[in-house]
């Protein structure tokens, strides 16, 4: 009897097509399924309470990948208008509310289902530090009216401090490095240069051994360990080391009785200014010196450059200073400035040139009349501008003669406000190591990234289904000439 095979029935050929369709559907929708989705993201809000003012910042990342380095970013910034919080030490219950602008924007632009698990976070800097030493009570006072103005809002609210000049400086270090993206290259990491008002920072890898454990902090980051080098030193912000070299230039003629006149070779040729005391010797930085003086520029970068040097004390118990007794390893690798060292030497067209080119063009812009300078920069805010010379000078004087880069080494120093979208400060370092968010091991990595992945499966599929119908092609032809199957 012959019997014709089942497996010959187009039914069943149909029925396997669809098995096999079904399959690759199945595969393709559990790989969908798994794949995060892209509009998930969290937030996070930083506020720098700087000496000259205060910025918010918000940061974004997507909800699954935490602890994927480089995944947070700056999504929105609002500086604050006024002062910095510590200019509130006589009417501290108004520091909290100058800041409801920015808070209520923040509370706009973060969706509302995420406010409650946002957190937010205020650091304040040397500003702080200082009306502390001053005044403890007023800077108590201040830090309260904050914290119960930032209560009221919906986040999460995770504290209003004080950070200390190794956190500044580590947190501005971590924030350009992770920017960079260097904790998962092997290219070594970038040091930090940041310039404030109050305080400035310097922060990097040496290498060498530290002879003072002040200056030491060690991370584990994503695997790898890093021994930093950094220092803060307070009164040598921009604006304090002006009242410092004032207070410098004032003193030998404080014994003068009539009207103190002082010709600043810092200050541009025509500009003369009453200054009255208060408003300069008015912090724990200078002497308080209670005479008011003319304040007139001269406009000479070399005799300048002399009077800055005397704001730095160069006596040093270690095998090596940076100055008021400060032990610093030789500068080594690349250097990011941020803040005010960026502000500075943008304004002044600096930030491309060697070091010798630097020093001539600020020589010709010290030596501009200030009428001239005013004609020529009439939106620029005046205080700005009658400084930059000062500011310049201190900054060229602190790097070269202080820091001790070289002609050569003034090359690696890169002058930048942000890297991407995110700008260069402590604040991203700071939320970052609060919130866990780099990890001391790198996470395992997946065998594939997701695009592989998803191929990989689905050539996986369609080669089953190939060789369901060859093996279906195979089952079908007979073995030998018969085609016929004999019971
Ligand atoms: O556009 C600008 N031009 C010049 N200087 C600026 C500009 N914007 C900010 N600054 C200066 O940058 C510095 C920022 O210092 P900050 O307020 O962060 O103090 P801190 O870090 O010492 O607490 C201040 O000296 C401020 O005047
Ligand atoms: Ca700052």
């Amino acid at each position: 009897m012959k019997v014709k095979n089942s497996w010959h029935r187009p039914q069943i050929i149909v029925v396997t097509a669809l098995i096999a369709v079904g399959i690759i559907i199945m595969v393709a929708i559990a790989v969908v399924q798994h794949k995060p989705l892209h509009q998930k993201y969290k937030y996070g809000i930083v506020l720098d309470a700087g000496s000259s003012h205060t910025s918010v910042y918000i940061y974004e990342w997507p909800a699954e990948k935490e602890n994927n380095t480089g995944m947070v970013q700056q999504k929105h910034s609002c500086n604050v208008k006024g002062k910095g919080i510590s200019s509130y030490s006589g009417t501290p219950h108004k520091a909290g509310e100058s800041l409801k602008d920015c808070m209520d924007e923040a509370k706009k632009i973060i969706p509302n289902h995420r406010h409650r698990e946002t957190p937010v976070y205020l650091g304040a800097t040397a500003g702080m530090r200082l009306l502390k030493m001053d005044n403890y009570t007023a800077s108590e006072k201040v830090l309260k009216s904050v914290e119960t103005f930032l209560q009221t809002y919906p986040f999460s609210y995770e504290g209003a401090r004080i950070i200390s000049g190794q956190e500044e400086g580590a947190f501005g270090w971590i924030t350009v490095n992770y920017l960079s993206d260097n904790f998962r290259k092997a290219s070594g990491t970038m040091g930090a240069l940041d310039l404030g008002g109050a305080s400035t920072q310097i922060t990097f890898v040496s290498g060498q051994e530290m002879e003072s454990p002040d200056n030491s902090i060690d991370f584990r980051l994503y695997g790898n360990d890093y021994h930093l080098y950094t220092h803060s030193f307070l009164c040598y912000g921009k604006d304090q080391v002006l009242k410092l070299s004032l207070e410098k230039q004032i003193e030998p003629k404080l014994d003068m009785t009539d009207n103190i006149i002082l010709e600043d070779p810092c200050f541009h040729p025509g500009y003369n200014v009453n200054k009255s005391f208060q408003s300069v010797f008015d912090s724990p930085c200078v002497k308080k010196i209670t005479s008011n003086f003319t304040h007139k520029g001269l406009g000479e970068w070399n005799k300048c450059h002399k009077a800055i040097k005397k704001v730095f004390n160069t006596t040093c118990i270690y095998s090596r200073c940076s100055f008021n007794n400060i032990f610093q390893p030789p500068v080594k690798g690349g250097f990011g400035a941020f803040s005010a060292y960026f502000f500075v030497m943008n304004f002044l067209n600096l930030t491309n040139l060697n070091l010798d080119e630097a020093k001539k063009r600020l020589e010709t812009y010290c030596n501009t009349s200030w009428d001239t300078l005013k004609e020529k920069h009439p939106s620029v805010k005046e205080k700005y501008l009658a400084e930059y010379c000062f500011s310049g000078t201190y900054i060229i004087t602190l790097l070269e003669d202080r820091y001790n880069f070289t002609n050569k080494t003034w090359n690696n120093i890169n002058f930048i406000k942000k890297i991407g979208d995110s700008e260069a400060g402590w604040t991203l370092g700071y939320m970052l190591n609060l919130t866990n968010m780099i990890p001391a091991e790198a996470p395992e990595t997946p065998l594939l990234p997701y695009g592989g992945y998803v191929t990989l499966m689905l050539i996986l599929s369609l080669l089953i289904f190939v060789f369901f119908i060859l093996g279906y092609i195979f089952f079908r032809r007979p073995s030998g000439s018969t085609h016929k199957v004999i019971i």
